[in-house]
């Protein structure tokens, strides 16, 4: 109950649904069929919706969890962005338009921005929207094979409708990027209207049961009122009209889906890697650690420990990170709402920085976990393979994750000079006004404050050099962009400390607020194994400046060690604790009954190419 608050009324609903807990094993179908069942079962969970009366988003994500088991479903992009686009885009009168339906799926849309020249640079996005006041119509067109829309999600075979973002042109004038409600099927055919060619882009990395689409425009017209209207306007008679706003409010939505992204993909995928991961390693025994004894659980070897246990630690603060990300995003946006825009900057650097350096981590720890559990691991059987291949996606969708480190960089560059011209910086980067030690306070004792003031101490230092390097670079002769790109490395390493140093903290004030002294005591251990690690794997930062010494980093290894045989009594329980059913994890490894081998055989038995008549036997007989 300490992470799940109200939801498990939900799940346990959710988990008596026949279709969604039986059925056929994913791992034997091929893609059509996945997608064909993730449709089977977006049908049915519409029905639970009704059935249950589901309205609350954070209701249908328990609802969610169990019927499409580390997947996304074409309703990652209705309910993720094509409905909170509508609802923060668009007029009153839109909303009251089109978001009933959309709520009750009798439409289902999808976010329609990245083309097959440029996700990254929306800049250079080329679809456009013509305005014609002779017919009140927007124009839209694909006018260079780069220019058509690909990849999203639901727009290949499903969406019916789509938000377009594409650049507004009124007599000839550009006005930039906008979003436009645009009905690509019919609803009574579900054919592709004329003017459109779409499709399904093909077989990815992961997302099978994603029909990520393209989309080619031919002057296909849309009404003038289908242009999202909230912040910007255009009359019948083709006058432009806008409220004072930031231009980036048509950014929305992806802020909203990155700071999502940090606990829906970063913190849920890590922890189910790590139950399966630690839950095998208590079940498998390999190998003689005292001779005539019985083999050892694998757990019990420290290297073990060593490769799993920092996961776990970074799993707890991940997940930790992602429940904070998604309540500065509601707390800010209400701000927004209410027209105090001061702190959009800082929501789009963090949730840019958590994003990208929080699904890197993941994706990373995900794949040490599959690692670590041998040959069983590469088996698709382990559920390993399908809960990478769909999170690590989150490194490239919703802005690649170097990109995203730059524009956290860019916010941090823009205060730190600040702060040299006397501002005072507040929230997530008030520690850059503030006066940083420069000595080291660690001791054997490992205080979560003196752990997260080396932090404090390295992230400040990296982001002082990199705006230092970047004067130098300009007063050598570069101009401002060659000097950004010169030191672009220096500042995504920069990016990453400062999210380092914020996960950490985060991690500090959740134990801190633990009243259990028992569980205070246990998360306290997990958040120093995460800290050390984070020292020890990125020592040079902290012993360039001389702000770590020889000495500090070897009590930090000793401490490391200590950790790992304390964390092992508690480890099976750390996992249980992320209250995964067998049905979300999707793993023989990690079923919570611990029945793996007997399983595993089963499971092979069943495999399609076991089947005696088939091609394959024919031509082997
Ligand atoms: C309880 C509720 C639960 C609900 C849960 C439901 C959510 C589910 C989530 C789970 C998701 C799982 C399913 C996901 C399915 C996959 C979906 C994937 C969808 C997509 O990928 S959509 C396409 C996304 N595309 C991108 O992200 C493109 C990335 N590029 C950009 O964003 C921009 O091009 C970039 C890089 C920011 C540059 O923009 P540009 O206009 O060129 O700006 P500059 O660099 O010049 O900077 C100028 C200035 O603007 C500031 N800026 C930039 N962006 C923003 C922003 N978004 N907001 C505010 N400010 C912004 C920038 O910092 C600069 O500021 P200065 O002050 O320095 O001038
Ligand atoms: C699974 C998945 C689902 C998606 N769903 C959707 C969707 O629903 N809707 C939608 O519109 N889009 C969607 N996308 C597209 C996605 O948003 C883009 O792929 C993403 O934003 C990255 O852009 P890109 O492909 O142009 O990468 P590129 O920009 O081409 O990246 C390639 C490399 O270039 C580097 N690079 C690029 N620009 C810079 C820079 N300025 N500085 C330094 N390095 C740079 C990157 O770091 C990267 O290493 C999806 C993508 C995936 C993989």
């Amino acid at each position: 109950m300490l992470f799940k608050g109200g939801g498990l009324p939900h799940e346990s609903l959710a988990l008596q649904e026949k279709l969604f807990g039986a059925g056929p094993d994913y791992n034997f179908m091929t893609r059509i069929e996945r997608f064909k069942n993730s449709l089977v079962r977006v049908q049915h969970f519409i029905r639970c919706c009704a059935r249950y009366n589901l309205h609350d988003h954070a209701d249908k994500k328990w609802f969610e969890g169990v019927a499409f088991p580390n997947e996304v479903s074409v309703l990652g992009p209705h309910s993720g962005m094509f409905i909170p686009t509508l609802k923060e885009q668009g007029s009153e009168e839109q909303i009251q338009k089109w978001v009933p339906q959309a709520e009750k799926h009798q439409i289902m849309g999808t976010y329609i921005q990245t083309e097959l020249g440029h996700g990254t640079f929306v800049r250079g996005l080329e679809t456009t929207a013509t305005y014609d006041p002779k017919t009140e119509e927007f124009i839209l067109n694909s006018p260079t094979l780069t220019s058509i829309k690909w990849w999203p999600g639901g727009l290949g075979r499903t969406c019916n409708f789509g938000i377009v973002m594409a650049l507004l042109y009124i007599d000839g004038k550009n006005y930039g990027m906008h979003p436009f409600v645009v009905q690509l099927r019919s609803l009574k055919t579900h054919e592709p209207l004329p003017g459109l060619t779409m499709g399904d882009i093909g077989p990815k990395f992961g997302f099978d049961t994603v029909d990520n689409g393209y989309l080619q425009f031919n002057h296909f017209g849309i009404p003038r009122e289908n242009m999202l209207m909230k912040y910007c306007q255009v009359l019948k008679n083709g006058t432009y009209t806008k409220q004072t706003r930031n231009p980036k409010f048509s950014y929305g939505a992806m802020i909203f889906v990155r700071s999502m992204v940090v606990y829906e993909v970063a913190g849920q995928g890590l922890a189910k890697a790590c139950t399966i991961a630690i839950r095998y390693s208590a079940i498998r025994r390999q190998s003689e650690l005292k001779k005539s004894r019985p083999e050892p659980q694998i757990l019990d070897y420290q290297t073990q420990q060593y490769k799993l246990f920092p996961l776990l630690a970074l799993a707890y603060a991940v997940w930790f990170t992602g429940v904070r990300m998604k309540e500065i995003y509601f707390m800010v946006n209400n701000e927004i709402k209410q027209g105090h825009t001061e702190r959009l900057p800082e929501l789009h650097a963090i949730s840019s920085g958590l994003k990208a350096f929080t699904t890197s981590m993941a994706s990373w720890g995900i794949e040490r976990c599959r690692l670590a559990c041998g040959g069983h691991g590469y088996s698709a059987a382990s559920g390993l393979p399908k809960i990478y291949v769909n999170a690590t996606g989150g490194c490239t969708y919703e802005g690649e994750n170097t990109v995203m480190l730059l524009q956290c960089a860019r916010f941090l560059m823009n205060i730190y000079g600040g702060v040299k011209n006397g501002r005072r910086p507040s929230g997530s980067v008030n520690y850059l006004g503030e006066r940083i030690s420069s000595r080291c306070t660690l001791t054997s004792e490992f205080t979560l404050k003196s752990l997260a003031d080396a932090f404090k101490h390295r992230a400040a230092r990296m982001i002082k050099e990199a705006s230092e390097r970047l004067n130098r670079l300009q007063a050598s002769g570069n101009d401002p962009e060659d000097s950004w790109n010169l030191n672009s490395v220096v500042l995504t390493k920069a990016a990453e400390a400062h999210c380092h140093y914020y996960m950490v903290l985060v991690f500090e004030s959740v134990v801190e607020s633990v009243e259990d002294n028992c569980v205070k005591d246990i998360l306290r251990q997990l958040c120093q194994l995460l800290a050390l690690c984070g020292i020890q794997e990125n020592s040079g930062d902290f012993i360039q400046d001389g702000f770590l010494n020889n000495d500090q980093l070897e009590l930090v290894k000793q401490k490391q060690l200590s950790l790992l045989s304390e964390i092992r009594p508690n480890a099976v329980l750390l996992v249980d604790a992320f209250e995964f059913h067998d049905v979300q994890l999707g793993s023989i490894l990690g079923r919570f009954d611990g029945n793996v081998y007997e399983n595993l055989f089963k499971w092979a038995k069943k495999t399609p190419l076991n089947k005696p008549e088939d091609l394959i036997h024919r031509l082997l007989r």
